[in-house]
């Protein structure tokens, strides 16, 4: 069975008109300085005194400044990071008969050729399902590759215990009681990116400028190339894949929660024409019903609420019915 997607990719030597995005969207100048100054947290030391307030500190002081940082010895084994690569791979070379699943409530693949914005096309191919409740939302994951399950289950498996730990340091860092987050993070959305090598970067996109609509995000990202952008200060920048590292960014609940103290910045995914790259996206969300809100404590007279409380699943809501609205920045009572 041919794959049209990405043999239609891998055959040009340009690209076609309806993958080139307007001017105003597109990259253009693909070279941007590569952020050297994205926190690094090693978190080795977290759980040790003096270390794990420097470490909250850190963590604090990036949410605020770029919505972004990284993380290393995070404890996610490299084998385990490895295979789950692996079997996305595997899965995005199979025929694209076999990626689409034919259960409405199961997985859901996207070729290119689904996304449009005024008629362009993104350059990536994408595949998500629900991660939570785990053991019932597996029966609905691609049963194709073989290992997929097992090796997808035990990433996410890891990417629950990370991201309890993370969001124990964020609570820390904003002065909330440990556990504070722990009821709004039980679910998680898996989604992974693949963008083949494009001809012309300049024109395309992987991801157009979005927020994420999580509590927070954690990313795994393949290769050398770099691939994800940042904005910042109105100005692109490049966050550095680095080895065994993983990204976390702040989402638009978070924003909220915070009262508008850790930043839910707008990001993309830009190509590249050297190699295919990959990237593993764990949205770390709220249930459906949950109440978000800003944070009783941190609201005074002084600091009064930014945001209206808003019931979780109308984000979801009103990203099915504009997919824009809950990838934009939260809504400030005050803009
Ligand atoms: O591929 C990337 O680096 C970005 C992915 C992303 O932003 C997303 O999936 O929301
Ligand atoms: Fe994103």
């Amino acid at each position: 069975m041919e794959n049209q997607c990405v043999k239609r990719w891998f055959n040009v030597q340009s690209v076609p008109a309806d993958y080139s995005f307007s001017p105003k969207d597109r990259p253009g100048q693909l070279q941007i300085p590569l952020c050297d100054t994205i926190p690094v947290v090693d978190l080795q030391n977290a759980t040790k005194s003096p270390e794990r307030s420097s470490i909250v500190q850190e963590i604090f002081k990036a949410g605020q400044e770029y919505g972004f940082f990284q993380v290393i010895n995070h404890g996610v084994p490299e084998n385990v990071a490895r295979d789950t690569f692996n079997v996305f791979k595997e899965f995005f070379d199979m025929s694209e008969e076999d990626k689409k699943c034919k259960d409405s409530q199961g997985w859901i693949y996207m070729g290119s050729t689904d996304y449009a914005k005024d008629g362009v096309h993104l350059w990536r191919d994408s595949v998500k399902h629900s991660c939570h409740p785990l053991e019932e939302c597996m029966q609905r994951w691609p049963q194709k590759p073989t290992l997929y399950r097992e090796v997808v289950e035990a990433y996410v498996e890891e990417m629950k215990r990370l991201s309890g730990r993370i969001l124990e340091l964020i609570c820390e860092g904003l002065g909330l009681e440990a556990k504070y987050l722990e009821d709004l993070s039980q679910v998680q959305l898996l989604i992974c990116n693949h963008y083949p090598r494009c001809p012309e970067p300049s024109l395309t996109l992987g991801l157009l400028k979005h927020c994420d609509p999580s509590l927070i995000t954690i990313l795994l990202q393949e290769g050398n190339a770099c691939g994800l952008q940042v904005l910042n200060n109105g100005k692109w920048i490049g966050v550095a894949p680095l080895p065994n590292a993983l990204v976390v960014n702040v989402g638009n609940q978070l924003e909220i929660i915070s009262n508008g103290r850790l930043k839910s910045a707008e990001h993309r995914a830009v190509t590249n024409s050297y190699e295919t790259r990959t990237s593993i996206a764990t949205f770390i969300n709220p249930c459906h019903n949950s109440i978000v809100e800003p944070a009783k404590v941190l609201v005074d007279e002084s600091n009064p609420p930014r945001f209206a409380a808003t019931i979780y699943k109308d984000f979801v809501y009103k990203s099915e019915i504009s997919p824009d609205e809950a990838t934009k920045p939260p809504k400030s009572l005050y803009s």
